[in-house]
């Protein structure tokens, strides 16, 4: 399908349209659209089996929809579909221009190298070789974090959950992506180890003026962290707006019911 690509300029980062996709009979993702706008934060709700990451893995690449497109627009302000680019394109936008935090920092750290090394693996990547600057980078990302200094050569092996949180969030950040896929990112977490990890995102997000794409199926981490907020149920997009007015007035009975079963004691 031949989608009129977008122009650029005042115009999102992301435009996500149409997006389906099926497991055999199963129906993940059915038309779900969406725009996420430079410096936007925009989380994904809904409950579990409500298609949250897998609309993520459509975004970043990892799963093919069946139809409809993913379209992103590059720093050249080119629109580029994330599907029909070559997979040497999509890796290189992927170290460069994205990044992604998963909910089990296995699948986001490199488990087995210091967390210096985790976090200059990006600025590597990208040609940088000078060691004493990389170790300056690293140290500076560190306290940025909140990790003390002294673990630099630590693996993460060694941290904590919500130290291994934030050491992937350096590792991700340090490039200054222009956007953060983030997949339930505090889940898992104590409850005190979550607020200390949302206000560290909610400050990078603000200061870098990132855009990201936050999956959570809890509501008090969109409403904590995010400008806007899509429901999903059973692979729809049922509701989008302000995260203010669709927890405060939601409009779909699904949200209602979202919001009610948070507020009960
Ligand atoms: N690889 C797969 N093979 C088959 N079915 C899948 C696969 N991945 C997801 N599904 C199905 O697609 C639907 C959406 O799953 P998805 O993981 O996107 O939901 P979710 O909202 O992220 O749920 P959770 O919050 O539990 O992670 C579910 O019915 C799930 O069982």
């Amino acid at each position: 399908m031949n989608a009129v690509l977008p122009q650029a300029g005042d115009a999102p980062l992301l435009q996500v349209r149409g997006v389906g996709l099926h497991f055999g009979a199963i129906a993940a993702l059915q038309s779900a659209s969406f725009d996420l706008w430079p410096g936007e934060v925009l989380a994904i709700v809904g409950e579990s089996g409500s298609g949250k990451s897998t609309l993520l893995d459509v975004v970043a690449g990892r799963q093919r929809p069946d139809n409809g497109q993913v379209l992103y627009c590059t720093t050249a302000g080119e629109w580029v579909d994330v599907h029909a680019m070559p997979e040497s394109q999509r890796q290189l936008l992927a170290r460069t221009d994205w990044g992604f935090v998963h909910q089990h920092a296995g699948d986001g750290l490199r488990m087995d190298v210091s967390a210096g090394a985790n976090i200059c693996e990006r600025p590597m990547a990208l040609g940088q070789r000078h060691y004493g600057r990389l170790r300056a980078t690293a140290l500076q990302w560190l306290d940025r974090v909140e990790i003390a200094r002294e673990r630099i050569d630590d693996t993460p092996r060694t941290f904590s959950g919500g130290m291994r949180q934030r050491l992937q969030i350096a590792r991700n950040l340090v490039t200054r992506p222009r956007l953060v896929l983030m997949d339930e990112p505090t889940t898992g977490l104590d409850v005190s180890v979550q607020a200390r990890l949302l206000d560290l995102l909610r400050h990078l997000t603000r200061e870098l003026r990132l855009a990201a794409l936050v999956v959570t199926h809890d509501l008090a981490v969109a409403r904590l962290l995010a400008d806007r907020t899509l429901v999903m149920q059973q692979g729809r997009v049922v509701e989008a707006g302000l995260t203010d007015q669709v927890f405060d007035d939601p409009q779909h009975a699904y949200t209602q019911l979202l919001v009610s079963s948070v507020l009960q004691p």
